[in-house]
């Protein structure tokens, strides 16, 4: 890994130790020459570049739209943070709001509510069917424009706990004062999911991106709800089939062409969408997502701000998951839409003993490596997380280059949407309890073990697993387990979809233990919360655990968390000590460690036997988790500290 030096005039330290970027090449003489942005207030605006620009009403004429800006939002500094942007000759234009309406009146009103009560520029002026000015609850200290950028957000779109948060953290903090946006694509799949794009229309505004060798156009989509603007990148290559990474035949081919696409497209979006009437502007806040959404700090550092834009964003790399690194052949790098002269940000070289033969160089594109050397800072869904990608184990091959960034590494753990995930209201469950009275949760245990045809025996320890079917998430040492754990008086309800063979073993046992065991495989939101609610033990044999969602969810519940001492795990689980508190025990489960068969069992019959015939211990268990404060609001407390902190200091790449 030593050479990443490359050619050009960006220097790269080497990866240990790596510092700062520098970028040393005049303006202008970049392949992007129609990309400088001239900004000047009561000019006609040439919005062209690598993504030209043109709309339905906005600019129609043939790519290059001449548009004006008639006011210029500045902060205290002097710094522009956004345009009003209106069609050169026309008075009205049109936006997600559908009409239309004069400038004036909408400056008006956000001067006059928004501005007045937050010294920031109008986060809502208008909005589609309710022509009202939306006024942020304002509890933060410093309110900022934040631009998610995802793969996936609940309940757009969601394979996993990355939609869970990317749906509801954005939510938090809008309801805290900020401007929030989320990117994500406009996935179609023919299915009835494609309804939970129905409220989102047409902004009408498309741009060009250059990448793979060739020009894409694409166009956005804007849906104002919960106080955030929910934009969806459209394009033909988000419309098939399957889920957002693949289908029954595996993962698509495609994949760094679809998320290169929404990279780029999200770089434009708070420049071009006029969301509300005024774009985010220049001094927005990217909350870059996994390796998905990784491109972002590299296209910030190489593609703009070499031209004056971007200068004053800053942004935020999201780690949910550091095995996925978007890792390509190095030939691919040019698809990127990247200054050749940047290779060294991606570029990746295998370690000899993961090399394929002998003429194997090794040499790789990995998006995630790109993020991590050109983001401002680095945030991890728990604390116990930022340590361990630290390390060999947890690192994945990029503990050191994240233990060369170690200072601007901060862990917080997620949240949780607690109007989704509560007991006393769920929809999907049956019958409704909370921590005061959790009577009717037995009557959630028989109404399951009647859906799932087994035996109804409210008496029964009934244990469940949620999750992908996945190495990450320890199926194998359940599969182990499984013929011990069906010796005894058990049930167990395993829900989950993935890898085949897990799959078709899940269907095995089934057959084999039809009155113990049920695998349901498929990806079921409404089956997830009534074995939540059912179960009394959740199990997480998970060898690494960013955070995890379930545990929590499952806390919330009264279902009592057997996990792996790993990671969020660890971080938000807390050991049962039946002797603490004088006898009234602590604790919210059972965290066991090693990962190993025989420790997993053990944890498991000792909360089995709890159970069975401790009644009392088992409802403090119950009571300690259902009371636990699992809201967002303490997260995003948290964000908002990393957000004053990434300002501070500038921008790393440079
Ligand atoms: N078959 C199925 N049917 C219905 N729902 C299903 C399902 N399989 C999974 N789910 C749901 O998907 C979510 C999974 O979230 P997790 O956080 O446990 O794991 P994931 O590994 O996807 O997320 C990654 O990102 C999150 C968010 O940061 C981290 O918590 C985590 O550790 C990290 O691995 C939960 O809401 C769960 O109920």
């Amino acid at each position: 890994m030593a050479s990443l030096q490359i050619s050009g005039s960006v220097k790269f330290e080497p990866l240990v130790g790596f510092n700062r970027i520098r970028y040393f090449r005049p303006i202008g003489s970049l392949g992007f020459p129609r990309f400088r942005r001239r900004f000047s207030i009561g000019r006609p605006l040439l919005l062209r570049s690598s993504s030209s620009f043109s709309g339905d009403k906005i600019g129609e004429s043939d790519g290059d739209a001449k548009r004006f800006i008639t006011d210029a939002e500045r902060d205290g500094s002097g710094s522009v943070l956004g345009f009003q942007l209106t069609p050169g000759d026309q008075e009205t234009f049109s936006t997600s709001t559908g009409e239309i309406k004069h400038q004036e009146e909408k400056k008006e009103a956000i001067d006059e509510t928004v501005m007045a009560d937050f010294g920031v520029p109008g986060n809502r002026a208008v909005e589609e069917g309710a022509a009202e000015v939306r006024i942020p609850s304002g509890k933060a200290e410093v309110v900022n424009n934040l631009v998610f950028v995802t793969s996936e957000a609940a309940p757009y779109s969601k394979t996993g706990g990355l939609g869970d948060v990317c749906g509801s953290l954005p939510i938090a903090l809008a309801g805290r004062g900020h401007r929030v946006m989320v990117v994500s694509p406009r996935y179609l799949n023919g299915t009835a999911a494609d309804n939970n794009y129905a409220r989102a229309k047409d902004l009408g505004i498309r741009i060009t991106v250059n990448c793979f060798g060739g020009s894409q156009e694409v166009s956005f989509y804007h849906e104002y709800r919960d106080g955030v603007d929910w934009v969806f990148v459209d394009h033909k290559s988000y419309h098939r089939p399957g889920n957002p990474y693949g289908d029954s035949k595996g993962a698509f081919g495609d994949n760094q062409f679809r998320f290169t696409l929404l990279c780029h497209a999200a770089c434009e979006a708070p420049l071009v969408l006029p969301l509300g009437g005024f774009t985010y502007g220049e001094k927005s806040l990217f909350l870059v997502n996994d390796w998905h959404a990784g491109l972002v700090p590299i296209l910030l550092a190489a593609k703009y701000r070499p031209y004056g834009v971007y200068k004053d964003a800053r942004s935020i790399l999201i780690i949910h998951n550091l095995a996925h690194q978007g890792v390509e052949p190095a030939a691919t790098y040019t698809n990127l839409g990247l200054p050749s002269e940047w290779y060294g940000a991606v570029g990746w070289v295998f370690p000899t003993w993961a090399r394929t033969h002998a003429l194997d160089t090794g040499e790789a594109v990995n998006v995630l490596k790109g993020a991590i050397v050109t983001s401002d800072r680095i945030i991890t869904v728990s604390q116990g997380y930022a340590w361990e990608i630290t390390t060999v184990e947890g690192g994945y091959g990029l503990q050191d280059l994240l233990s060369s960034r170690k200072s601007v590494i901060n862990g917080i753990t997620n949240g949780i949407n607690v109007d989704e995930w509560n007991p006393s209201t769920d929809e999907h469950i049956p019958f409704h309890y909370s921590a005061d009275d959790f009577s009717e949760k037995i009557k959630c245990k028989m109404a399951l073990q009647k859906e799932l045809g087994l035996p109804i025996r409210p008496e029964c320890p009934m244990i469940g697993f949620i999750g992908r079917l996945d190495y990450q998430k320890g199926i194998d040492l359940i599969q182990t387990a499984g013929p011990d754990l069906m010796v005894d008086d058990i049930q167990f309800v395993m829900l989950g979809s993935g890898d085949p063979k897990y799959e078709s073993w899940m269907r095995s046992m089934e057959e084999t233990y039809r009155d113990k065991f049920r695998g349901w495989v498929g990806f079921n939101v409404p089956i997830s919360h009534r074995i939540t609610a059912g179960c009394d033990i959740l199990l997480m044999p998970s060898r690494f655990e960013p955070c995890g969602l379930n545990q929590l969810y499952a806390m919330r519940y009264g279902t009592i968390p057997v996990v792996h001492g790993t990671g969020g795990l660890r971080d938000t689980v807390e050991n049962f000590n039946p002797y603490a508190e004088g006898g009234a025990g602590a604790g919210t489960g059972w965290v066991f460690t090693p990962l190993s068969k025989d420790s997993m069992v053990s944890a498991l019959r000792l909360a089995a036997a709890t159970y069975r015939e401790y009644k009392e211990s088992w409802e403090g268990l119950m009571r300690r988790g259902m009371t636990r404060n699992y809201s967002w609001e303490n997260a995003a407390v948290q964000y908002e500290q990393v957000f004053q902190w990434v300002f501070m200091d500038p921008p790393y790449v440079s």
